[in-house]
């Protein structure tokens, strides 16, 4: 396993930040991490990488103990806080490579080439750090914690701020990165990303674990559904006869109309196929249901 986690607590003073965590993933695995505000997600994420002293329980990362050997640890994972910087903030992109490069006693030249392509940094990698759009210093911030090719990468809200061009070009890449072997855990509020880039989910709530398990289980246990806005090219009588969805509304006329479906029960494909027979789509888009709304959900149904 890359991450074992028994009886983890951390409190700060009276409060239980988090509270008898126990969890493993295994090598190779993708695991979105998620909770409402103040669940306890960095917190956990602090004592998998040596940041923070548990107060009780045991943690090991990449078969390591993090506090004691922090050092070690830190040349075999990557981590990503969407909202610290790990750069050094004035000067140009590159030279907080070589900085890392000296760090990590690697030549970081070959790989930074790799990842300056795959990420596209290359018409920046001169701009001093704090004159970056928030989409380049992310991609400079993933470069930064892949230089050292770590098998386990750790992102604590990546794509938080992103547009949804930089948002899905880093997911791409994401991706990528998870098919050559390396590790996932991702913190996010973000179910796109969720969606997209993991096959495992632990939600978090009040430092404990409320589920652990894949995001169609979840949907079906509170009943998370998707909503898929069509934009049809003319008007059309309700979409209501679509199996496995619901019309939860009609607009413009019946130019815009949106189908509730569960995941699982039914797939886009199969929901476009039969709104063919009726109309003509122009535009189509998907909201994912709100991670906030779906802990609450799962909070109620478990107390
Ligand atoms: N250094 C600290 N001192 C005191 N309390 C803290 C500290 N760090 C976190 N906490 C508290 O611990 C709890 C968990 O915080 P944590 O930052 O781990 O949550 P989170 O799930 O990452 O939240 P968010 O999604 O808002 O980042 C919160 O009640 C927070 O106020």
């Amino acid at each position: 396993m890359i991450i074992e986690v028994c009886g983890l607590r951390r409190l700060f003073g009276r409060v239980a930040a988090v509270d008898g965590l126990t969890f493993g993933i295994e090598r190779g695995d993708a695991v979105g991490y998620i909770g409402a505000n103040g669940a306890g997600k960095s917190t956990t994420i602090k004592m998998l990488t040596g940041i923070l002293r548990p107060t009780a329980g045991t943690v090991r990362t990449c078969g390591l103990e993090p506090m004691r050997q922090r050092r070690r640890l830190a040349r075999r994972i990557g981590v990503v806080f969407g909202q610290r910087s790990q750069l050094w903030w004035d000067l140009p992109l590159r030279d907080s490579y070589r900085a890392l490069g000296a760090i990590h006693r690697l030549d970081f030249r070959p790989r930074l080439a790799e990842l300056a392509e795959r990420l596209d940094l290359g018409d920046f990698l001169d701009t001093p750090v704090r004159q970056l759009s928030l989409g380049q210093r992310i991609r400079g911030e993933v470069a930064a914690a892949l230089l050292h090719a770590p098998e386990l990468l750790i992102l604590d809200e990546p794509t938080i701020g992103l547009d949804v061009l930089s948002k899905e070009r880093l997911r791409s890449f994401l991706i990528e990165q998870r098919a050559a072997g390396t590790s996932l855990l991702l913190a996010t509020h973000d179910m796109g990303d969720v969606r997209r880039l993991t096959d495992r989910l632990l939600v978090v709530d009040h430092g404990r674990l409320a589920f652990d398990g894949t995001l169609d289980g979840l949907a079906r246990q509170v009943g998370a559904e998707r909503i898929l806005v069509l934009d049809l090219a003319e008007p059309a009588p309700p979409l209501d006869f679509v199996a496995g969805t619901r019309l939860v509304g009609v607009e413009a006329g019946g130019l815009r109309q949106r189908l509730s479906f569960a995941p699982g029960t039914t797939t886009v494909a199969a929901i476009l196929a039969a709104v063919a027979t009726a109309a003509q789509l122009h535009d189509l888009t998907i909201e994912e249901p709100d991670i906030e709304a779906v802990v609450r959900r799962l909070y109620s149904l478990s107390t």
